[in-house]
């Protein structure tokens, strides 16, 4: 496709996008602006962009498809400041906010004025921000959920994925009350878990300041997402307060009967409890990318002996395979017991394991 792209907001998602964009819309110009000038030159400098607007107006006036790529709070706004200006008839706008029934309504101010607007939101992303974190494979295989309105013409919605199909994302079209209620459920509850469950450990270290060193493989895991950007949570728990205050009362359940559970100190139960969360667990489909992606991880067994890092890496660099982040699980303080490493793809995860097979005799799993 040719034309103009303008994305407002080049952080992480605002960033990948416009690298997807161009990698299958080679002719396009995308412009871009951020409100955080940094955000825009480094943008710029990375060759995210083609150009760097100096203000909304500047960006969105000849543009053929707009993408607001900011905090949802700010996303709102947003909608309401292109509201106000000439647009070109025929253009899309849309967003990737994490909520969108609000952003929804906001902007039918711009359906009113016969602008085209359809809610976006890309299901894959990470607890990084901003454009140094974008990549253009972010959300290959990853479920990218659109929210049009009954009166946007289907055509629009095909030319909308036309200009979004180098995500090599599976778009599912839905309504804005179900993303919210689905999307509260397995992305925005669990980040309140598991910033409450570094909080809670937080306050106990202040005692026990041995904590901090023994938070290792299992806690690291399930807490990483606690790292995520605070003000875009915080946009995102306002967005929707009202699935995730039902989701927190079902929780506090959940808790009472654990905590009957270890009261009355009935193992059976105690084991039914997780064996049933190991089973749905187990049978989540492992190629789907869902709201909290899984890395392509691979598992090594590796004998501790110095040096035994880089001789693995140093294999997988002789295949020229390239790996996303590497990590050791300790089953013991300072004793290297498993390597987890990381890879875009799966493709790269199953050629790393058949090189690291022939090179040693370490064990290997996906984990699952
Ligand atoms: N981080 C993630 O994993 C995912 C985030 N999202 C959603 O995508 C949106 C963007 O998230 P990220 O890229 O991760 O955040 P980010 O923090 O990396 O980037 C957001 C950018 O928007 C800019 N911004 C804020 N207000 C602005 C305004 N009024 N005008 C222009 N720029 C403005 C910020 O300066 C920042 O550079 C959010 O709505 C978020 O909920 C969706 C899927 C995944
Ligand atoms: O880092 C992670 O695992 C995430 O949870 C990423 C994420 C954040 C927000 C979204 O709306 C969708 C995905």
């Amino acid at each position: 496709m040719n034309g103009r792209v303008f994305v407002i907001g080049l952080g992480l998602i605002g960033g990948s996008l416009a690298l997807c964009i161009k990698k299958q819309h080679k002719e396009v110009t995308i412009k871009g602006f951020d409100i955080n000038r940094e955000q825009a030159r480094l943008a710029k400098m990375l060759g995210v962009i083609d150009e760097a607007a100096e203000n909304i107006p500047e960006g969105a006036k000849d543009a053929d498809l707009i993408i607001i790529s900011a905090p949802v709070n700010d996303t709102k706004s947003i909608i309401q400041a292109l509201s106000n200006l000439p647009l070109k008839p025929e253009v899309i706008v849309t967003d990737t906010g994490s909520t969108k029934v609000t952003i929804v309504n906001t902007a039918s101010i711009l359906r009113k004025q016969g602008i085209t607007f359809i809610g976006g939101h890309p299901m894959a992303g990470s607890h990084k921000s901003g454009v140094s974190a974008a990549k253009e494979i972010l959300f290959e295989n990853a479920f990218y959920l659109l929210t049009p309105d009954d009166n946007v013409e289907a055509v629009k919605v095909e030319r909308l994925k036309e200009w979004l199909k180098g995500t090599n994302a599976k778009f599912l079209t839905i309504a804005p009350s179900n993303h919210d209620y689905l999307t509260g459920i397995v992305s925005h509850f669990p980040h309140i878990i598991a910033a409450s469950i570094v909080r809670q450990t937080e306050k106990l270290s202040e005692s026990e300041h041995l904590i901090p060193r023994l938070a290792a493989g299992g806690f690291r895991d399930i807490t990483r997402i606690a790292s995520s950007s605070p003000k875009m949570w915080k946009d995102i728990l306002l967005h929707n307060r009202e699935v995730l205050i039902e989701l927190l009362s079902q929780w506090q359940d959940e808790m009472n009967g654990v905590k009957d559970l270890l009261e009355t100190g009935n193992g059976e139960e105690i084991l039914d409890y997780f064996s049933q969360a190991k089973r749905f667990r187990d049978g989540l489909p492992q190629k789907e990318k869902g709201a909290i992606p899984s890395f392509y991880d691979l598992y090594v067994d590796v004998p501790d002996y110095p040096g035994v890092v880089s001789e693995v890496t140093g294999y997988l660099a002789q295949e020229k395979i390239s790996i996303t982040n590497i990590r050791i699980l300790e089953t013991r303080e300072d004793i290297i017991g498993v390597l987890v490493i990381s890879f875009q793809t799966e493709e790269d995860r199953e050629r790393a394991e058949k090189c690291i097979l022939s090179y040693t005799s370490f064990s290997t799993s996906y984990g699952s």
